[in-house]
């Protein structure tokens, strides 16, 4: 009997890619791409093959490493792509006019079934001109999803890098939140950015959505708006508590205030100074959430009212069962201010025989960016968490990474580009890459060569080449050899486990924690070597030689 129906398709086996963008479908794309398809189309090249490379020229933020993301969104739409029959009339309106109707019907017929995706693992630590994603396949197909790519890739791994470099600067210690919906570039971008922040290496978001969809940790403290809306205590129309254990209810705010008169006497301050609206806010917030008070102390004065008004209702909380969380402080000198607080909080712990007091978390935001965690650092802050949006989200110091999409081979020709610029030359031919590791388990250089090269082994002397600059180049024996491009997506289906984002995110940590740290530190970092294999070299001067015409002077 014929077995053929029972052949493992690989989409069975593995878990789908996790796109959850709507916005993500065929006609996100530049209107030239379905241009040069009908071009493609009318000249009869349907059959032509092509390899296509994604990748990107310079490391982004002054940095000399990047995190590769967004591979799993583009798989997933490499697995949904098909043109409704709503997108063809749509583009057979903005057409020329002249174009035919039988190039609708064929691209109503179009999938990615005969293309082969190779791609790095998403959460790689990655390097200038090294093919993030290569792409093989029928021309046409695969130059109508260079754009979709290129965004699905750019902001992803721009957005997952500033977030790493973040978490570089903030140590492996310390609590990041991204709380930049409200300042990212449009929705679309904010969601982005929840996701790729996570992945990057923050712990939490404050966009509820991104929680939802991508099943990233939420979180949320309190806004001045909540604390200035309350006058007095006579705002609290319930001022009770039931107990953690017993359940008794008790008058919360009393308790808070004899807490508050005692913290008053010991850290001399006069009561009369400290906000009764603040007062009246945070025992609301206690009372609606007892095991989840985080209290934004700076609307008024920090020191006056802001803390010891905590103090007073934290107090009242553990009197009551319960454990309060910290502070935030969202202004001013946050070096001087977290110190300030933390000896505070230090006197407080002693006075009433509580050594968790002194530990309680101190939450920073304000226009926090990468410069400022370092100068924190130097100021030996005592910060635990970071809130941090606009910086974050829209980038500051580099919006966009420039990820380019380059054609390297046609129907089994290698194909290059030109470029006055040399570092713009592209690097023909369908490559393999290599990362090639020392003895000491960090990687050295990452090597490109052409897959038609014998495959490289552990031990094997290899010369490596730098692309453009002849005389730089240098023997590796290699103690490990990694080959980085993995089979993603063939014959139609997904040819690996796609990672959650945790396991992304995990991936991120440890590559980066294994990348030397000169390649990592802030100020002039060293560069990463990426060399060509002698064979690429020659083969990429031979042909940029070929198709350089020599010029006459006249
Ligand atoms: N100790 C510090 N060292 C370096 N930068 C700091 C320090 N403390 C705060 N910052 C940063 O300095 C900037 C202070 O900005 P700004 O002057 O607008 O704040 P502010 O006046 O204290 O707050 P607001 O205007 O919200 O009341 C912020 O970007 C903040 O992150
Ligand atoms: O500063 P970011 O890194 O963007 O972090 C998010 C900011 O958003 C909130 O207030 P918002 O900025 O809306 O108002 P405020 O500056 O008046 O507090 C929050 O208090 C932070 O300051
Ligand atoms: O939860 C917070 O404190 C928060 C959330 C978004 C923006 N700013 C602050
Ligand atoms: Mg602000």
């Amino acid at each position: 009997m014929a077995t053929a129906d029972r052949v493992e398709k690989p989409s069975d086996k593995f878990r789908s890619p996790q796109s959850r963008n709507g916005v993500v479908q065929p006609l996100l794309t530049d209107m030239y791409q379905i241009n040069m398809a009908y071009a493609y189309w009318k000249s009869g090249k349907m059959a032509d093959v092509a390899v296509f490379d994604l990748f990107f020229r310079k490391s982004p933020f002054g940095g000399e490493f990047t995190i590769f993301a967004g591979l799993d969104e583009c798989i997933a739409f490499l697995q949904n792509f098909r043109y409704t029959k709503s997108d063809l009339e749509y583009l057979a309106c903005v057409m020329d006019p002249g174009v035919e109707k039988p190039f609708f019907e064929y691209l109503s017929q179009l999938t990615t079934t005969d293309v082969t995706v190779m791609a790095i693992h998403e959460g790689s630590v990655v390097f200038p001109r090294v093919p993030l994603i290569t792409l093989e396949g029928p021309l046409i197909v695969i130059q109508l999803l260079e754009t979709t790519l290129l965004n699905l890739v750019n902001y992803a791994s721009l957005l997952a890098t500033n977030a790493a470099r973040y978490r570089l600067a903030a140590g492996p210690h310390k609590q990041l939140l991204e709380f930049g919906l409200r300042r990212a570039q449009g929705p679309d971008g904010g969601l982005s950015a929840s996701k790729y922040a996570y992945i990057g290496g923050f712990d939490g978001t404050s966009n509820v959505l991104a929680g939802k969809l991508y099943g990233i940790p939420v979180k949320g403290t309190h806004a001045h708006a909540f604390v200035s809306s309350y006058s007095s205590i006579d705002d609290l129309h319930n001022r009770e508590l039931r107990h953690a254990s017993t359940g008794a209810l008790h008058d919360l705010v009393s308790i808070s205030e004899t807490y508050r008169t005692q913290v008053c006497e010991l850290l001399k301050i006069l009561q009369s100074e400290a906000s009764e609206g603040e007062f009246a806010a945070f025992c609301a917030f206690a009372i609606a959430f007892p095991s989840g008070l985080v209290a934004l102390v700076d609307t008024y004065d920090v020191f006056k009212s802001g803390i010891v008004n905590f103090c007073g209702v934290a107090l009242a909380l553990h009197q009551l069962g319960y454990k309060p969380i910290g502070i935030r402080l969202d202004s001013g000198d946050l070096a001087y201010l977290s110190n300030t607080v933390r000896t505070l909080f230090g006197q407080v712990a002693i006075k009433f025989d509580l050594p968790w007091f002194e530990h309680l978390t101190i939450v920073a935001s304000n226009n926090i960016n990468e410069d400022t965690i370092n100068s924190l650092n130097e100021q030996n802050h005592k910060i635990d968490s970071f809130g941090i949006g606009t910086h974050l989200v829209t980038c500051q110091r580099q919006p966009a990474l420039g990820c380019v999409f380059k054609l390297v081979e046609v129907n089994g020709q290698a194909k290059i580009k030109l470029s006055q610029d040399v570092e713009k030359v592209t690097c023909p031919g369908k490559k393999t890459v290599y990362r090639l590791y020392g003895s000491d388990g960090r990687s050295l250089i990452d090597l490109l060569q052409l897959s038609s090269e014998a495959p490289l082994s552990v031990g094997q002397k290899v010369l490596c080449r730098h692309p453009f600059q002849e005389s730089k180049r240098a023997y590796v024996t290699p103690a490990k050899v990694e080959k980085l491009l993995k089979v993603y997506w063939k014959d139609g289906a997904v040819q690996q486990e796609m990672p959650t984002l945790l396991e992304i995110r995990d991936r991120v940590i440890a590559a980066l924690a294994s990348l030397r740290q000169d390649h990592k530190r802030n100020l002039n970092p060293t560069p990463y070597k990426v060399g060509v294999s002698d064979c690429l070299y020659n083969f990429m001067h031979e042909l940029w030689l070929q198709s350089a015409p020599i010029g006459e002077l006249f």
